[in-house]
């Protein structure tokens, strides 16, 4: 039986999927193929890469008859030339693009994987791990010490970590084995390095992290340069990596976009195979955004002989387009296991000797996880951990029923009634902050500070429990409660966010702005950098800003990225609103500091906790089984 499944679901189709279905009804005359279309581009719709048509719980699904006879189509191949379609052995059905997105990818990282060396050798690592991690304890920083001793002879690596594992205190220490070592790893002598991010927010915070952490190191590389009286500890090697260390930029990280040399006006790269990149080691921050057509670009963009080092955290949402690229790379390689050869060499190196892997994982010993976290005292971080895999079913229950796990607190909100006394209640627990300000005559640049203080992220965009209609009712509570102008669009104070790109005013998607009345009446005033990487502020007319929205509250998709001292985070109180998952909570909760509060229903934070994003397509497997 060759009939298309009847039960495809309709929900949440885009006018593309549509199009697409009707388009291939209409040329190929099969409503097989067009059923199959339309369960692909919905599909992607939703960041699937494919469809899996032989999936029994999905919307579509294709018996025996039904796929035998889609294979036969003369529009379906299996990859190996082009065809509008691609339905493999394992019956995912890709439109070509996501195919050659997904297939291309897997090849290029399997390459850069497999070009692997290990070209130093065990005492010289050991000589240069006790420069770069003199007074830190070991085992805690084992996890730290093997990344920065495995990257000499990788082409491809990932560091991956929870919030404050240190990713970026060990990345400093990566790229400086790399310039320590630049020859020995097949680079020039003097390797340049390029620092970049999914969005303009994560590549000021990953400049501001890589100085922070140049400077500590700088620090501690110093101190035993005078060793004060005490010579026999002097490592010959500091004044080397100290001058090595000015080498690693910290003023320049620019977006994905920028890097790849993005050209709005025909949706393409300057950057690619024929046009690679200068650099010789890149650097990308926040990797778990980057989708699946992005990340291809990016290693088609490389040189052979560069060395790209990817840092994130995969139990964050992934990214808006399709794919979940880190997820799937974390996923493929055994979970910290090392090879034996890379074992072997780094076991003396650390205080509990590495777990070793037989398996012939193509990317066992190139993705490494830091487990320990260095937030001492942070009062979030059981709570984080705990909802980073699926929480523990009694962590779960004590936190609903104490309403409380450190910094971590629960606000019942079923009801927009509840919602208002959830929105009234944070007013005033920030009450002098919000004050400072909505009161005129606040300096630009100490209000921007202020204001990054404090975040409401929303699960939804739109409706009463969306970021638009929170927006809407915190406004209007802080009119009653401050005595603003709540009818007034724009106002003293008022935050906002940009939501397009503007290329020609240097404004972009998610930056965050703060309307100040001044000498010059009323400007949106925005902390940005410039080309070169120095932040400045700078001020716009409200009428000259690109499409913004005002930014008490923002969605959880935008705030990724971005971090904040205090967090709430408002869920719909329906716990069956499919947006609800596991990463979306964490990665709200994770971009919080000191302190985070969830406002929702008991029964919506476990519909959340309990369903983990599951992205379809073959990444993972084409990088298990090369
Ligand atoms: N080995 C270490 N010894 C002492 N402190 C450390 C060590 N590693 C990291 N830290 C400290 O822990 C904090 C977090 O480190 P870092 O910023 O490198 O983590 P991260 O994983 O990049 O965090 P995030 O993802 O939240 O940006 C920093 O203050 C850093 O100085």
């Amino acid at each position: 039986m060759n009939r298309p499944p009847d039960h495809v679901a309709e929900t949440d189709e885009r006018a593309i999927d549509q199009t697409l279905t009707q388009w291939v009804l209409r040329r190929s005359g099969s409503a097989l193929l067009a059923a199959a279309t339309r369960a692909a581009s919905n599909a992607e719709g939703h960041g699937h890469s494919c469809a899996w048509l032989d999936d029994p719980q999905a919307d579509a699904h294709f018996d025996t008859d039904a796929l035998q006879a889609l294979r036969q189509h003369a529009w379906v191949g299996d990859g190996s030339h082009f065809t509008p379609f691609v339905l493999d052995a394992q019956d995912r059905f890709y439109l070509w693009r996501n195919w050659q997105h997904e297939s291309k990818l897997a090849a290029a990282i399997l390459q850069r994987s497999a070009q692997r060396t290990l070209p130093i050798p065990a005492a010289t690592l050991a000589e240069d791990l006790d420069a770069l991690f003199a007074g830190m304890p070991h085992g805690p920083t084992d996890w730290q010490r093997a990344a920065a001793a495995a990257v000499p002879g990788a082409r491809f690596f990932v560091l991956t970590g929870g919030p404050g594992t240190g990713k970026t205190t060990t990345v400093v220490r990566m790229l400086l084995m790399l310039l320590q070592h630049a020859q020995a790893c097949g680079l020039p002598a003097q390797p340049s390095i390029a620092l970049a991010a999914p969005t303009g927010k994560a590549a000021q915070r990953l400049v501001q992290a890589i100085a922070k952490g140049k400077a500590e190191l700088q620090v501690a590389l110093g101190e035993d340069r005078q060793p004060a009286g005490n010579a026999r500890s002097a490592n010959p090697l500091r004044p080397n990596l100290s001058n090595l260390l000015q080498q690693i930029p910290h003023a320049d990280a620019r977006t994905l976009h920028r890097l790849l040399g993005y050209r709005p006006m025909d949706n393409s790269f300057s950057r690619g195979p024929r046009n690679p990149l200068a650099e010789d080691i890149v650097v990308v921050d926040e990797a778990s955004m980057v989708d699946l057509a992005m990340m291809r670009q990016l290693l088609e963009a490389l040189r052979p002989d560069a060395v790209l080092i990817l840092l994130g955290d995969p139990g964050q949402l992934a990214s808006v387009d399709a794919g979940s690229v880190l997820a799937d790379i974390v996923a493929s390689a055994p979970s910290n296991p090392l090879p034996p050869s890379l074992a072997g060499l780094l076991a003396p190196l650390l205080q509990h000797a590495p777990p070793i892997t037989t398996a012939n994982a193509a990317l066992a010993g190139q993705v490494l996880t830091l487990t320990h976290t260095w937030r001492a005292g942070s009062g979030l971080q059981r709570g984080i951990e705990a909802l980073r895999d699926t929480p523990d079913p009694a962590w779960l229950d004590t936190l609903l029923r104490e309403r409380a796990d450190g910094d971590l607190h629960l606000r019942h909100c079923p009801n927009p009634h509840a919602l208002r006394a959830c929105v009234d209640g944070w007013i005033e627990r920030h009450a002098d902050l919000l004050q400072s300000l909505l009161t005129p005559a606040t300096d630009a640049g100490e209000a921007l500070q202020r204001l990054r203080q404090l975040q409401i992220l929303c699960a939804l965009r739109d409706g009463p429990f969306g970021a638009q209609g929170l927006n809407d009712l915190i406004a209007r509570r802080l009119a009653i409660r401050f005595g603003i102008d709540g009818s007034r669009a724009w106002y003293h104070g008022r935050p906002v966010i940009i939501t397009r790109n503007d290329y020609a005013r240097g404004l972009f998607n998610g930056d965050v702005g703060i309307a100040l009345e001044g000498a010059e009446g009323l400007r949106v005033w925005f902390e940005l950098s410039d080309r070169d990487g120095n932040a400045g502020l700078r001020s716009y007319s409200p009428r000259a800003l690109p499409a913004h929205e005002s930014a008490w509250a923002i969605t959880i998709h935008r705030s990724q990225g971005s971090e904040y001292h205090d967090v709430a985070v408002l869920l719909p109180p329906d716990p069956d609103n499919r947006v609800l998952t596991r990463e979306l909570v964490y990665t709200a909760i994770s971009r919080a500091r000191t302190h985070a509060e969830i406002w929702t229903t008991d029964d919506s934070l476990r519909a959340a906790l309990a369903r983990p994003i599951r992205r379809q397509g073959g990444l993972r497997e084409r990088l298990r089984s090369p």
